[in-house]
């Protein structure tokens, strides 16, 4: 704790801990990261750079091209910690250092990406003024001579309800403030935006502070030569504002309390219509009407909906139906980001970089209310990573100790069976998660303790069909550029759409992926219960950490320096020239908590007793064969060591 007090006193953000990467917030702009920065990474073995983020990309690249194996970074930490930072800036370095294969992949590129990825899918929340509301991983993919040769992106888990129901004081996604300050006198026009309603049953209303609308205004710009960058046509553009001017019509427009479920204000739910291309009586029917058409299992007991009547009241209709167009916009903007970046050149293997939203708690940021089912489900991705840093660090490091015999000659074994304990400690949180739909509860995090509230939680286990329907009205759409957007585009990956976006990758690498995600999806028990909203939750992030543990795992550790910096106004100062930055603001009770629930420490113990380094026996020939070349000509390269296990003995 001293140690990184100290260094974070001296604007140093970064340290190693063991193999791993930890990483302080520095809620200021430290002028750390430039090309000039990059180039003294270049090339460099980890052992011989300063901490930061450039030498674990530089030490996943290396590994790459040393082993020819696919390298996983991992970024972990709570909300507004850093992780999304942290996140472009490892790709920054990649792209720049390996080059890509004809350019193809320039610095302004993932500038765009990530221009778009924020407009639709960030937003205030108590814990981070920008915080991501997905989760994603930027493969990309590397040919025989270590460049770029393609990229893609996957998403999943967007917390699509946002777009009609979220905790107080928090907002929708950017995009749609974006589109409202910034949208032309002419596509205002065409999306009938010049009127807005004061309510929406949605939430949804324009910024009223002057600089939030300047700033909005601003970002709208920038949204439009990002899209321009990645070749979004102005057609394909149009048929995105003409999606979320409708649904906030349909915000507008409402839905009855009782008695008949049907729109509250048809003559917003008619502008709605219009903008989607379909007319009121078909957009009625598909949300109010088709309620007993398509229904599934439910979660529990596995009863069918259509035998007991429609359960949901007309505002959840709604509200599904603008959730579901929603996450068919996200989805088709994930695939035209990816048809920028993919490209025909051969690839070897890949880097993935996953970045999930941050580990959530409303008590931290002083909030009196209990935590939502969509922050369960952030928590619940961040358990599952940190339950890979366990599996990775402890288990299988005892695993390989205990095949070499060699715990008891280094007396490493009690601190291994202890870490062990944690382990099965934390493999018990899974459990817990699944017993709170049934009884509601508290969990921990680490050492933090998180109070639920499952009011309406087991809604979430139901399928609306509200939200199918959308992919159907968009296809079917009389608007030619939002049909020909939504029409075939989607073609092989229907069994996932609405879960997984981008899976349309073209490299032999990315087809790969999506076909072990698509297992995950059509086997077994996920096969019959994919459709309810928590089982797909856990599909989720089965297929990401599946994706992941096929890979040589990096992980990236991201702390908050202290409580004040969620939400509320803008912290950032230029580093170093306020005495904010200094020693004295560290909240030495957070970072500690972090440092605990992270397991750093026990990871860094067992990192100084045991071997810190290690490699397979053919991958020790593979790189020194050359220093013996007798032996590799008498046995041949390829020769192979029936019992390995017998060279480390
Ligand atoms: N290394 C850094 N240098 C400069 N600013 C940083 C750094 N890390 C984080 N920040 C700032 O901290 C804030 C929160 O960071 P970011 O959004 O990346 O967090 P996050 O962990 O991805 O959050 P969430 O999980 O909520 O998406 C941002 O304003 C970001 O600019």
């Amino acid at each position: 704790m001293h140690s990184l007090r100290q260094r974070y006193g001296g604007n140093l953000i970064h340290s190693f801990v063991g193999p791993n990467m930890l990483i302080i917030n520095p809620l200021s702009t430290p002028s750390m990261y430039s090309e000039k920065v990059m180039h003294m990474f270049k090339g460099c073995r980890r052992e011989d750079t300063a901490p930061h983020i450039y030498a674990v990309a530089q030490s996943a690249y290396r590994n790459l091209l040393t082993t020819q194996q696919d390298q996983s970074i991992v970024l972990l930490g709570k909300s507004g910690s850093g992780k999304t930072t942290n996140c472009q800036h490892l790709v920054q370095y990649l792209v720049s250092i390996a080059g890509s294969t004809g350019k193809i992949f320039s610095a302004e590129k993932w500038q765009a990406v990530y221009t778009i990825l924020e407009a639709f899918g960030n937003c205030f929340t108590t814990m981070n003024t920008n915080a991501s509301r997905f989760s994603h991983v930027v493969s990309l993919d590397f040919d025989q001579a270590g460049q770029v040769a393609s990229a893609s992106i996957q998403t999943m888990l967007l917390e699509k309800l946002r777009v009609s129901r979220r905790p107080e004081a928090e907002s929708t996604f950017n995009v749609f403030y974006y589109l409202m300050a910034g949208a032309d006198s002419v596509l205002r026009t065409e999306l009938h935006l010049n009127q807005l309603k004061e309510s929406s049953a949605f939430g949804i209303h324009p910024h009223s502070k002057t600089e939030e609308k300047q700033r909005a205004i601003q970002q709208f710009t920038k949204l439009q030569a990002a899209m321009k960058v990645l070749g979004i046509s102005v057609e394909e553009q149009k048929a995105l504002w003409l999606i979320l001017g409708a649904i906030y019509h349909l915000g507008a427009a409402g839905a009855t309390k009782a008695g008949r479920r049907q729109f509250a204000h048809h003559e917003w739910a008619q502008k709605a219509a219009y903008l989607l291309g379909c007319t009121l009586d078909e957009l009625s029917s598909l949300i109010f009407k088709n309620q007993t058409r398509g229904m599934q299992p439910l979660f529990r007991g596995g009863t069918d909906d259509a035998s007991q009547g429609c359960k949901f009241t007309a505002l959840e209709c709604l509200e599904s139906m603008a959730s579901g167009l929603y996450s068919e916009v996200f989805t088709v903007v994930i695939s035209l980001i990816n048809r920028a970046l993919k490209s025909s050149q051969h690839s070897l293997c890949s880097i993935l970089i996953v970045d999930t939203p941050g580990f959530q708690n409303p008590r931290l940021a002083q909030q009196q209310r209990g935590a939502t089912f969509e922050e369960l489900c952030h928590n619940y991705t961040q358990e599952r990573l940190q339950t890979l840093f366990h599996e990775r660090t402890f288990v299988q490091e005892l695993e390989r100790y205990k095949e070499v015999h060699s715990c008891r000659k280094h007396g490493i074994t009690d601190t291994y069976a202890h870490s062990l304990r944690k382990l099965l400690q934390s493999g018990k949180l899974t459990i817990l998660i699944i017993l709170i739909f049934i009884s509601g509860a508290s969990l921990f995090h680490g050492t933090d303790w998180v109070e639920y509230n499952i009011q309406g939680w087991l809604g979430h286990a139901k399928n609306n069909p509200a939200a199918q329907s959308a992919a159907t009205l968009l296809q079917d759409s009389q608007k030619k550029n939002i049909s020909g957007l939504f029409l075939g585009r989607f073609s092989g990956a229907t069994v996932l759409s609405g879960s997984i976006a981008g899976l349309e990758g073209s490299s032999q690498l990315a087809l790969r992926r999506a076909t072990s995600m698509r297992k995950t999806f059509t086997t077994g028990v996920a096969a019959v219960k994919k459709r309810s909203h928590c089982i797909q939750v856990k599909l989720q992030v089965d297929a990401l950490i599946d994706m992941v543990r096929r890979s040589k795992v990096h992980f990236v550790h991201c702390l908050l320096p202290k409580a004040e910096a969620f939400g509320g106004g803008d912290p950032r100062v230029p580093h170093g020239e306020s005495s904010d930055s200094g020693l004295m603001t560290l909240d030495v009770g957070l970072l500690r908590a972090q440092l605990r629930g992270s397991k750093l420490l026990d990871a860094l113990r067992i990192y100084r007793q045991g071997y810190p380094d290690h490699m397979v026996f053919s991958e020790f020939r593979r790189r020194f064969d050359v220093l013996a070349p007798h032996l590799t000509k008498k046995h041949g390269r390829n020769y192979i060591v029936p019992d390995e296990k017998r060279v480390s003995l």
